[in-house]
C-alpha cells in the first residue's frame, strides 16, 4: 500500500526542505523530536507490550531511533537499543546522550518481536557492510514485525536499488515526504507497507506518487461524440490493437473506430470498423474531425506499411498515443522526429523500447523526464515501477501494481486505456496518471493469472470507483 498523490523529493530536496526549516527558526533537535514521535506512535500501535529492538546507526536516522527509544521508554514499552557506531551529527551525539536505556552493540544483539530499524536513511551512500547487512536481515527474520524509520537501510533514496536492503520489513515510514527510494526499483517491494510522516516541512515538488483520478459521470445531455472518439489503427497483429480498441471502450471513450484492412472483425458489435488499407487512406480518415484522438503501435508491425502508417499519423493534427512496433520503429530518431508533431504526443514503452529510443544516464525518473523534454511528449515508462514524466517537468510514480500484469497484451490495454482518458481528460500527465491508476485497479480486481481480456473486463470497475 502506496500514501496516494504524496510528495516525492529526493535526498537532496529533502535536505533543502530542512535546511529552510531551520532557516525559520527550528531548531534541529526540534525537528528530530518531530520524526521520532511520529516513529513511536506507530511502533508503539504495532508492538503493543511486545518487547522491542531499536537499531541506531550513526547518523541522523539514528538520532531519530535514539528519540524513539526514549519516548516508547517513557511510555512503558520494554526496549533495548542497538548502536552500530559512534554518533556523527551533533543532534545524532546529544540525543544518544539522553538515552539511559540498555545499549549492546550489533554482535551481541539478540534479537525481539518488534524490531526498529534506524541505521540509515536518505544518508546511505554506498552498499551494507556484509556483517551488518546479514545481522540486519536476521533480525528482521526473526522479528514479528519490523519498521523502518524513513527508509529500508539499504535502499538507495533516489533510485531505489538494492544496497543490501532485507526482506520482510513490514512497514516503513517516511518522514516528511516520500523519496523515489520507496516506489522505484527494489524500494517498491523491500518497503512493506508505505506510511507517511507529516513533520510540518514546507515541500515544493512536481513530483508525485499516482492518485486515484476523479472522473465524470456524463452528464444528462451527453451523446457519443462529445464523450470523445479514440481511432486505433490495426497492423500486422490485429489482437493487440483490439485489446487497446476494447480497453478504450470500457475507459469510457464515447466513440471506438478501429481501423484496418478488413471492415469486418471479431470484437463487440460496439466497435465501429472502418477500412484503411494504405497511408493515403489513413490520412484521408484522420481528416474527419470527430476524432478525438489516435492510438498507433499496438501489433502494428515494423514493416514499411507500418512506417507509412506512422508518417501519416505523425503528419496528422490529433492527439496521438503511440505504443510497442510504432516505438521500435522511431527509434533513436524519436526525439527528433516527436519534436515536428502538430499536437499532444503519449508514449508507452517499456524498458526496451525506451532504451532504444532515449540515451541518457541517471535514475528511471532522471531519464524520463529527459526524454519526456527533449521529445516534448508525455511519457509513461512502464514496468514494476511505472514513471511518467511530462516535458513540463511533472512526474508520477506508480509502484506496486501487480505482478501479474507481466503478461502479453496488459500494455496493449494501457495504450487503449490512455487514449479513453485523452479524450475525456485533456492534456499532459492527468489523463497518464488516470490510466496508470485504473490499470493498476484493474489489475488487482482480476486477481492472479490474470490475461489482457480479463483486465479488460475490470476497467468498469476501476472508473465506477473514481466517480
Ligand atoms: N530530512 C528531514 O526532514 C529529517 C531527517 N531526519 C532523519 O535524518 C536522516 C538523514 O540523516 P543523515 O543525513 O545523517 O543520514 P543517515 O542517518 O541516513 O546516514 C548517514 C551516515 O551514515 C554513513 N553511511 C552511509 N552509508 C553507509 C554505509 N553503507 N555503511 C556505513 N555507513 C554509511 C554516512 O557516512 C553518514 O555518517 C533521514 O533519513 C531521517 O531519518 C529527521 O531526523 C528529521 C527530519
Ligand atoms: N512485474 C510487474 N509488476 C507490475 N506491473 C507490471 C509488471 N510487468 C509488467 N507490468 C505492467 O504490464 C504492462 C506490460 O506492458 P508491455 O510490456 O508493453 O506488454 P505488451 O506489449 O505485451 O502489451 C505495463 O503496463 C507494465 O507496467
Ligand atoms: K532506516
Amino acid at each position: 500500500m502506496i500514501p496516494s498523490g504524496a510528495p516525492i523529493v529526493t535526498a537532496a530536496q529533502m535536505r533543502a526542505a530542512e535546511q529552510a526549516v531551520f532557516a525559520s527558526g527550528v531548531a534541529q533537535d526540534e525537528l528530530m523530536e518531530r520524526a521520532a514521535a511520529a516513529v513511536a506512535r506507530e511502533v508503539a500501535r504495532f508492538a503493543m507490550d511486545r518487547p522491542i529492538l531499536i537499531l541506531a546507526g550513526p547518523g541522523n536516522n539514528g538520532g531519530d531511533a535514539y528519540v524513539a527509544a526514549r519516548l516508547l521508554h517513557a511510555r512503558g514499552h520494554d526496549v533495548n537499543l542497538v548502536a552500530t557506531g559512534t554518533p556523527q551529527t551533533g543532534a545524532a551525539e546529544r540525543m544518544q546522550a539522553l538515552w539511559q536505556g540498555p545499549t549492546s552493540s550489533l554482535y551481541a544483539a539478540r534479537p525481539r518481536p518488534v524490531l526498529v530499524d534506524g541505521l540509515f536513511g536518505t544518508g546511505m551512500t554506498r552498499p551494507l557492510e556484509r556483517g551488518l547487512a546479514a545481522v540486519f536481515a536476521d533480525l528482521v527474520k526473526q522479528a514479528d514485525f519490523t519498521l523502518s524509520i524513513d527508509l529500508p537501510s539499504g535502499i538507495d533514496t533516489d533510485s531505489g536499488a538494492d544496497l543490501g536492503a532485507p526482506r520482510g520489513i513490514d512497514v516503513t515510514l517516511a518522514l516528511g515526504a516520500l523519496k523515489p527510494g520507496h516506489l522505484l526499483d527494489c524500494g517498491g517491494e523491500r518497503c512493506g507497507t508505505l506510511l507517511l510522516a507529516d513533520l510540518d516541512i514546507p515541500i515544493d515538488t512536481r513530483w508525485r506518487s499516482v492518485a486515484r483520478p476523479r472522473l465524470d459521470t456524463p452528464g444528462a445531455h451527453s451523446h457519443k461524440y462529445c464523450r470523445g472518439l479514440v481511432a486505433v489503427i490495426e497492423g500486422a497483429m490485429p489482437g493487440a490493437a483490439r485489446l487497446a480498441a476494447r480497453a478504450a471502450m470500457a475507459g469510457g471513450a464515447g466513440y471506438v473506430v478501429l481501423a484496418g484492412d478488413r471492415p469486418w472483425g471479431d470484437g463487440p458489435d460496439a466497435l465501429v470498423r472502418r477500412e484503411v488499407r494504405s497511408a493515403e487512406d489513413l490520412t484521408e480518415f484522420l481528416g474527419w474531425d470527430r476524432i478525438d484522438a489516435v492510438v498507433l503501435g499496438p501489433g502494428l508491425g515494423r514493416d514499411r506499411r507500418a512506417e507509412a502508417f506512422l508518417r501519416a499519423a505523425f503528419a496528422a493534427p490529433k492527439p496521438l498515443i503511440l505504443d510497442g512496433d510504432a516505438l521500435t520503429l522511431l527509434g533513436s530518431n524519436a526525439a527528433r522526429w516527436l519534436q515536428t508533431r502538430p499536437a499532444p504526443t503519449w508514449l508507452t514503452p517499456h524498458w526496451g523500447e525506451f532504451d532504444r529510443m532515449f540515451a541518457g544516464e541517471g535514475s528511471k525518473i532522471a531519464r524520463t523526464l529527459a526524454a519526456a523534454a527533449e521529445a516534448r511528449a508525455t511519457i509513461v515508462h512502464k514496468g514494476a515501477d511505472t514513471v511518467i514524466a511530462s516535458p513540463k517537468g511533472d512526474v508520477r510514480l506508480l509502484a506496486g501494481a501487480s505482478p501479474w500484469l507481466s503478461t502479453a497484451g496488459t500494455g496493449d490495454v494501457l495504450a487503449g486505456l490512455l487514449a479513453a482518458q485523452v479524450v475525456q481528460e485533456g492534456k499532459g500527465i492527468v489523463p497518464a496518471s488516470a490510466a496508470a491508476w485504473l490499470h493498476a485497479r484493474a489489475a488487482q480486481l482480476a486477481g492472479p493469472a490474470l490475461i489482457a481480456d480479463a483486465l479488460i473486463m475490470h476497467i468498469p470497475q476501476a472508473v465506477s470507483e473514481c466517480l
